[in-house]
């Protein structure tokens, strides 16, 4: 697979703060890259550098290893969370507005089908629920044909049905070949569609590779959750723990050996849960919280 994208040592400085702070990254053709972190981490501002919004301050961008152009961030495709749309437009009406302001717009019939818009295209888009409005939004970034496409939180408020939906498109999209840049607040959804995670946080990269790399480096065996009861484990070297939400986690490679060693310290193992980390826990350890919505 080619690099699409090339990243290196991006910079964005507000006054004193420095929203970015140097990262470096490459996207390959056809993959799906995650950009994760709590608020304020700087992705949004990462992502408007890479789409020619905001000017950086240090770094380079090159799009097929060339320095990025003006006709490169013409050609992105861009799912905005917020995009005012035309009142009173139908759906269809919608697509040919956009497609007009394209020379070579995509073949609506086709956009149409991928999208899933057939049974809603004489409907009000203000009618729209919210799995339908998001297929419009994804249609509406794609109907310049790009061969990059960003996604801005593309599934938040949506029900798990509307949304696992939404993945399957997006695997479609991915499947065309085409590369996807996503911002997300659902660690399930990262670790469904995303080849790639950066994690960002107060503008740095704390964590960026597959989610299965990552939760290999960060994770052995299984992690044991039981209510915390005041006291501190005693556990071997090789296994780690901490306090969060009321909880006691321990991330053990032996689970038996840790359950008995528990007993002994007189640990009541009333709520004991016992799960293999996701990503969800990778991004607690990291940071420190949550990112669930
Ligand atoms: N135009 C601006 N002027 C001043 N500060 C800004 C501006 N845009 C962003 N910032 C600051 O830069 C930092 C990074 O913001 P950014 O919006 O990139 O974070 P984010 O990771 O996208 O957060 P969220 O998940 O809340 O959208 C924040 O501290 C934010 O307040």
């Amino acid at each position: 697979m080619s690099t699409v994208l090339d990243v290196r040592g991006l910079t964005k400085k507000y006054a004193e703060l420095v929203a970015v702070n140097g990262i470096s990254f490459s996207v390959k053709q056809g993959s799906c890259f995650g950009l994760l972190g709590p608020n304020g981490a700087g992705k949004t501002t990462t992502i408007e550098m890479l789409e020619g919004l905001v000017q950086p301050d240090a770094g380079e961008i090159f799009y097929h290893g060339k320095p990025a152009s003006r006709a490169d961030f013409q050609q992105l495709g861009v799912q905005f969370q917020q995009t005012a749309l035309q009142d009173y437009l139908t759906v269809h009406e919608t697509l040919k507005l956009f497609a007009a302001f394209y020379p070579k717009p995509a073949d609506l019939a086709e956009l149409i089908q991928l999208c899933d818009l057939t049974e809603i295209l004489d409907r009000d888009h203000r009618k729209l629920s919210g799995g339908q409005r998001q297929r419009l939004l994804l249609a509406l970034a794609l109907v310049n044909e790009p061969q990059i496409i960003f996604l801005d939180e593309p599934t938040t408020g949506l029900d798990p049905h509307a949304r696992r939906n939404f993945w399957a498109l997006i695997e479609q999209v991915k499947a065309q070949g085409r590369t996807v840049i996503l911002t997300t607040h659902y660690m399930d959804e990262a670790e469904q569609l995303c080849d790639q995670i950066l994690i960002m946080d107060k503008g740095n990269i704390i964590a960026l590779d597959s989610p299965e790399a990552l939760l290999a480096q960060h994770f052995c065996g299984a992690l044991l959750r039981l209510p915390d009861q005041g006291q501190d484990p005693e556990l071997p070297d090789d296994a780690s723990w901490s306090r969060a939400g009321g909880y006691l986690q321990i991330n053990s490679r032996d689970i038996e050996q840790t359950i008995r060693l528990l007993q002994a310290q007189q640990f009541s193992l009333e709520g004991l849960f016992i799960k293999s980390a996701n990503l969800d826990d990778l991004f607690l350890k990291l940071t420190g919280h949550s990112l669930s919505a």
